[in-house]
């Protein structure tokens, strides 16, 4: 049978996917299956890596019987995946001694205030590009370990797996075989140096997680592991790509020259911009990451991330009820002019980049008698642009790069309001591709290399399509001001301390 499509795995933090792509890098289908989110505590985010696996199986099972193909003709799998999120398994049964702690979760907070007492973050940020913070998988493995009954013991034992979600769906589609992840996935857990392009000892010393728990990492585009025969109906495909979502939606937007930059608004907002073979340190709170490993060479981005984004519009449809569903949000905030001086701060689990305030929490502002709900979801909406334009301002600074334009993509990007806000706050055009799956698309772009679907980089670039773009329509002045405000929203709330 001929080998026409490529198969992406997308497992977001809030719904897995899977798409299925044609040689044009069009989307032939798609499967799509939300699971159970866990907050046992208050800032404490929590996944069932079981409910992860199956949601996955039945998000291919759809996009195979919807598309009527059959498995002999997908020519590879990409997996791309929530990055950070921390499960850790019994070697011997294969099954999670814990649920999944997912990126967002602050339950390592305390963890990462003693190792920055003991004077560790200086050590850490060189090794690995990263800060020590909660989001980042190495303490989320130390507080398994430790709190886990009996966990430490196996672990010393050589007993447990640890894997990011890019290895565990390896490690479940191989049935058992494969334990790898990728460079991409490997730079976010903070055990991992990325200049030496190896575990550091001296790290996971101190993190006090054995080195026999962790998988092989490998390139970002090459072939893994072949699936069981009885996940794909009789049928051994190829896993052929792998990427942590926010560098895979780097790749999908065909951002390969040093200084092309994306933002994916999706749970979070991951602002990613291409360094090319160095990476390059910020004084700002920005992150040195991998951006992938290709054709035997890394290549480095420079990452602002936003914790929370697309999961503000959801809270304002969940825990408030004022929207039914997220796109509801658009009308209603464009049915005002203006969020007449509200300003809402999403510091939900906190602040990312370039704050880095594990303590701020949420807060709304300039509220008066005349504030409605329509107020109240633009100033949410608004939120996710302010947090960018903090990003871009001090990404600008440390890469030393103009930002020429700003590719777009993910969930909320389908709001048009959103983006022109977004333009006119960072008076940078604003380009929302054709197609919007690029965390997908770019999971299937590393695949397809690997099996020779697509040729290079180049064909690739050349599939990159804008559908549209959107320039500021707003007068500087009022733009200056307007974030002014933002910034004086910000201050206000990191000053106020909860009584604990
Ligand atoms: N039209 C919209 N306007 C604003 N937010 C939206 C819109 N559509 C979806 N969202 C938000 O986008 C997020 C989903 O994006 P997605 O990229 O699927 O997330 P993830 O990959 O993190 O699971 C949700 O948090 C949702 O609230
Ligand atoms: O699930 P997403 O798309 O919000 O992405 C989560 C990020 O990978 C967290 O670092």
């Amino acid at each position: 049978m001929k080998k026409e499509y490529i198969l992406s795995i997308d497992q977001g933090t809030t719904s897995s996917r899977a798409v299925l792509f044609n040689h044009k890098g069009e989307i032939v289908e798609t499967g799509q299956q939300e699971f159970q989110q866990f907050f046992p505590k208050p800032g404490w985010v929590e996944h069932d890596a079981n409910e992860i696996w199956t949601s996955v199986l039945a998000c291919i099972a759809d996009v195979l019987r919807k598309s009527e193909i059959t498995p002999d003709q997908i020519a590879g799998i990409g997996i791309t995946n929530q990055r950070e999120t921390a499960v850790v398994w019994d070697r011997n049964t294969g099954k999670p001694i814990y649920r999944a702690i997912v990126w967002q979760s602050r339950q390592t907070d305390g963890i990462c205030k003693e190792l920055k007492e003991q004077g560790h973050e200086e050590l850490f940020r060189k090794k690995t590009g990263l800060l020590i913070d909660a989001y980042f998988s190495g303490t989320k493995v130390k507080w398994i370990l430790d709190n886990v009954e009996g966990a430490r013991e196996k672990a010393d034992n050589g007993d447990l797996m640890f894997g990011t979600i890019d290895s565990w769906l390896v490690y479940k589609l191989s049935g058992g075989k494969k334990h790898v992840t990728d460079y991409s996935n490997a730079s976010r857990t903070l055990m991992y140096n990325i200049y030496d392009l190896e575990w550091d000892d001296e790290l996971l010393e101190i993190l006090t997680v054995p080195k026999s728990m962790l998988p092989e990492v490998r390139q970002s585009s090459e072939v893994y592991a072949e699936t069981i025969d009885y996940h794909f109906f009789g049928h051994n495909v190829p896993i052929a790509g792998m990427a942590g979502d926010q560098q895979a939606a780097l790749f999908g937007q065909a951002c390969f020259e040093k200084g092309m930059a994306k933002n994916t608004y999706g749970t979070g907002c991951f602002m990613l911009m291409n360094t090319g073979e160095q990476g390059v340190q910020s004084d700002h709170g920005l992150l040195t990451t991998l951006a992938w490993g290709v054709d035997g060479k890394v290549e480095y981005a420079l990452e602002g991330s936003i914790f929370v984004a697309g999961s503000a519009i959801q809270w304002l449809r969940d825990g408030l009820e004022l929207l039914e569903r997220a796109p509801e949000s658009e009308a209603l905030a464009a049915s005002v002019d203006s969020t007449d001086g509200v300003y809402m701060v999403p510091a939900f689990v906190g602040l990312g980049t370039p704050y880095w305030d594990t303590d701020a929490r949420g807060a709304i502002f300039g509220l008066t008698r005349g504030t409605t709900k329509a107020h109240f979801v633009r100033a949410t909406l608004e939120s996710l642009a302010y947090q960018t334009k903090d990003v871009v301002d001090v990404m600008i600074e440390d890469a030393g790069i103009e930002l020429k334009t700003l590719r777009v993509d993910g969930g909320a990007v389908g709001n048009d309001l959103l983006i022109q806000f977004q333009s006119d706050i960072l008076n940078v055009p604003v380009e929302r591709p054709v197609i919007q799956e690029t965390t997908a698309l770019g999971a299937a772009y590393l695949a397809g290399l690997a099996v020779g679907f697509w040729k290079d980089k180049e064909e690739i670039a050349k599939q990159w399509q804008v559908q549209k773009t959107f320039n500021r329509n707003m007068a500087e002045e009022e733009c200056e001001i307007l974030y002014t405000g933002w910034q004086n929203a910000v201050a206000s709330t990191r000053t106020f301390k909860p009584v604990k």
